[in-house]
């Protein structure tokens, strides 16, 4: 069983007494110490699905079809008590602003013992922290002990002086150590997956290398997922293992990271990585991505890139394509690749008369059993 099984999941938000669809018939599975980067531009849905798989959607945001299985329960079922039990031991978040994890009026060591404390009931059974504890359980109380461990989270995530940093408040320390401190807060659960909504883009870019390199070392050893939100096709590329790209609110890509750099089949991802510059040839020109993303609550007819995509044929404007794992002959390191583009599926060909229509894996077609 996968770790995480989103299927054909819409979400929507209220405004005023109109439903906005945020997201369409979402389908992504995450392995067991998979790191994912979720990709897209501004609007397109990112956080709406970090924060939908946690079970935080803000007041006026809801699933509306669909299912979240995580490690066998589905969340969009689950009971408050059963989604507390959840969150912060087996599911992690950290949000671009740490301010929005940690309690300015607390002491960084004291949340995170707390943390522990709550999470781990001493640390008895834990991995990576029963090290720790065991180097501390002589003679330490309990309490001693959670505060030995959040020290040791700190210097776990890069901070200098992890003991001097856990006497201080959030206020008191820089925009980086506040985020070192808010992923190990997050991880101090020691969960099975952590959503990272661009934990390092508001910081220095030296600083976010630095902070994603750390967290990704303390998670491989955790053997924690990772659901990494970011806009960044660089950091993507340099710290996940697959890649979803999202488009106006639905999947548009998904594969192995190297399989998307190397063979991106979906015309909008192929024209997303050609706008990113070259940091290998500074001077190679920039393809401009052309027009607007439509906004996710917008009705369409056909594919949801059509407008802009250069390859569109009538058929594209007509029939919205469905995301399905690719025929053998497109795809060059991962047989798992998906993609969802009527050019690429074989539909345009089979409608053209030709042959090899290969939809080999598809989902729930758009539009069908909305809740
Ligand atoms: N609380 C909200 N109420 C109403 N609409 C919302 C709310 N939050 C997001 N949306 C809408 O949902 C859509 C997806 O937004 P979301 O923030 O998930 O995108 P994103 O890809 O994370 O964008 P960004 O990179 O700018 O953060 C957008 O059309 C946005 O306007």
């Amino acid at each position: 069983m996968s770790l995480l099984e989103v299927a054909d999941l819409d979400v929507a938000y209220t405004r005023g007494n109109t439903r906005m669809p945020a997201l369409r018939d979402i389908n992504l599975t995450m392995e067991r110490g998979a790191i994912v980067g979720l990709v897209g531009e501004s609007g397109s849905g990112k956080s709406t699905l970090g924060l939908a798989i946690a079970q935080l959607l803000p007041g006026n945001g809801r699933v509306t079809a669909g299912t979240i299985a995580f490690d066998g329960t589905d969340l969009t079922s689950s009971t408050q008590a059963e989604l507390r039990a959840f969150r912060g031991k087996r599911i992690g978040v950290v949000f671009q602003d740490p301010s929005a994890s940690l309690n300015p009026v607390l002491t960084i060591g004291e949340q995170i013992a707390e943390s522990i404390r709550l999470h781990h009931d001493t640390g008895e059974s834990t991995s990576l922290l029963t090290e720790t504890l065991r180097k501390y359980s002589g003679g330490l109380a309990r309490r001693g002990r959670s505060w030995a461990m959040a020290v040791d989270m700190l210097a776990r995530m890069g901070i200098p002086d992890p003991a001097g940093c856990a006497r201080r408040f959030p206020h008191q320390l820089s925009g980086g150590m506040r985020q070192r401190a808010a992923i190990a807060m997050a991880l101090s659960g020691e969960p099975d997956l952590l959503i990272a909504d661009e934990p390092t883009t508001a910081l220095d870019v030296t600083v976010q290398a630095t902070i994603l390199r750390e967290l990704v070392e303390l998670v491989r050893e955790m053997n924690t997922s990772v659901l990494l939100v970011t806009h960044d096709l660089d950091v993507a590329s340099y710290f996940c293992d697959r890649i979803a790209v999202l488009y106006s609110g639905q999947l548009f890509e998904l594969a192995s990271a190297k399989e998307i750099f190397e063979n991106p089949q979906n015309p909008y991802t192929q024209r997303l990585l050609a706008s990113q510059p070259n940091i290998d040839d500074e001077s190679a020109e920039l393809a401009v991505l052309e027009g607007d993303v439509p906004d996710p609550a917008d009705e369409l007819a056909g594919c949801r890139f059509a407008a802009r995509c250069p390859e569109a044929i009538d058929l594209c404007r007509s029939t919205p394509p469905r995301l399905v794992t690719l025929p053998e002959r497109l795809v060059t390191h991962d047989r798992e690749h998906q993609c969802r583009c009527l050019l690429r599926d074989g539909t345009a060909t089979a409608a053209a008369g030709g042959a090899g229509h290969q939809v080999l894996h598809a989902r729930r077609p758009a539009g069908e059993d909305r809740r």
